[in-house]
C-alpha cells in the first residue's frame, strides 16, 4: 500500500516536470494520480471493513474494486513512464546491423553493417527509458557507473534515456522499467517483456581519437525527447559505424 502511493508520488512529479519541460499538458495522465488518491481512503479498515466474529477484518466488494482499479492506475502509469522507447527504423535492421568486436583498440564492441547504405538513411532512435539527469545520475548513475557510459544525456541536461538494466549492464534488449519504483522492473521483465526493443545503437563506438571518420550523426528532438541516429556517409557491407559522443561525455575510462 505505501509502495503503491509512493510511485503515485514519485510518478506524479515526474510528470509535472515533462509538463513544465514542454509547456504541454495531457489531462488524461494528469487526472490519474487525483483518481488515485481519492480511492486510498476506502482502503483504511476503519471506513469501511467489517469484522467477523472471530475479530478477523473482511474487506467490502467495494473496497476491493476500489483497490483493483487502484492498482490498474498504478500499473498504468508505471506503463506510461518506464516503458522502453526507441528503436530501429531501417529494413531487416536485425540482419543489416551486427554486434561485433570493434576496429577501436580496446573499445569492446563495436556495431557494424553487412549491406551498403546511403548518407541519409535513418537508422533508429536511441533505445532506453527515460530519466531526469538528476535522479538518474544520483541513483542508477552512483551505484552503477557503466549505465552512464550507456546513457544518452540531453543537451539540455534534463533528462537521459537509460538502455541499461537493473544492475546498470547493457543487454542486446532494453526490457523497460525503472530502479527508483517499486515492482517497475518486475513488471517490465514479465507482463510488458514484449514492449522490449533492440539496444544495437548502444554499440556504436567513437573512431579512434585523433583519426575521425563519424558516419554517424545523432539529432535531438527536446520536445518529444527522441535522439534519431542518421547516415552521415555511404557505408559499405563490413564497415564499422562511428558517432562523436558530443563535449560532454565522459571519456576517462577510455583504454
Ligand atoms: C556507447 S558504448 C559503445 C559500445 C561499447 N564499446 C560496448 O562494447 O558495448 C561507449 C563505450 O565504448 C567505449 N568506447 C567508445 N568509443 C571509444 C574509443 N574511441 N576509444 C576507446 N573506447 C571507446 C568506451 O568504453 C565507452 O564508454
Amino acid at each position: 500500500f505505501h509502495s503503491l502511493a509512493f510511485i503515485t508520488t514519485t510518478h506524479a512529479s515526474r510528470f509535472n516536470s515533462n509538463k513544465n519541460a514542454r509547456g504541454k499538458k495531457s489531462t488524461a495522465i494528469f487526472a490519474l494520480p487525483e483518481l488515485l488518491a481519492s480511492s486510498l481512503p476506502l482502503l483504511a479498515p476503519s471506513s469501511s471493513a467489517a469484522v467477523d466474529g472471530h475479530g478477523v477484518s473482511l474487506i467490502s466488494p467495494q473496497v476491493l474494486t476500489e483497490f483493483a482499479s487502484a492498482a490498474m492506475t498504478y500499473l498504468s502509469l508505471i506503463a506510461y513512464f518506464d516503458r522502453p522507447r526507441g528503436s530501429l527504423t531501417i529494413p531487416n535492421a536485425e540482419s543489416t546491423l551486427q554486434v561485433r568486436p570493434s576496429h577501436v583498440p580496446n573499445a569492446g564492441l563495436g556495431l557494424f553493417t553487412t549491406q551498403s547504405l546511403s548518407k541519409g538513411t535513418i537508422l533508429g532512435t536511441y533505445p532506453g527509458v527515460l530519466r531526469p539527469a538528476n535522479t538518474f545520475y544520483d541513483g542508477k548513475g552512483r551505484n552503477f557507473p557503466q549505465a552512464i557510459g550507456y546513457s544518452w544525456r540531453f543537451t539540455d541536461n534534463k533528462y537521459v534515456i537509460d538502455p541499461t538494466d537493473s544492475q546498470g549492464n547493457i543487454q542486446d534488449v532494453c526490457l523497460g522499467g525503472s530502479s527508483e519504483v517499486p515492482f517497475s522492473n518486475t513488471i517490465f521483465s514479465t507482463i510488458f517483456q514484449i514492449w522490449k526493443v533492440n539496444t544495437a545503437l548502444c554499440r556504436i563506438n567513437e573512431p579512434p581519437i585523433g583519426v575521425g571518420g563519424c558516419n554517424v550523426s545523432a539529432r535531438e528532438n527536446l520536445d518529444t525527447r527522441e535522439v534519431v541516429f542518421e547516415l552521415i556517409q555511404d557505408v559499405v557491407p563490413g564497415q564499422e559505424l562511428y558517432l562523436d559522443y558530443g563535449l560532454t561525455y565522459d571519456r576517462s575510462m577510455y583504454g
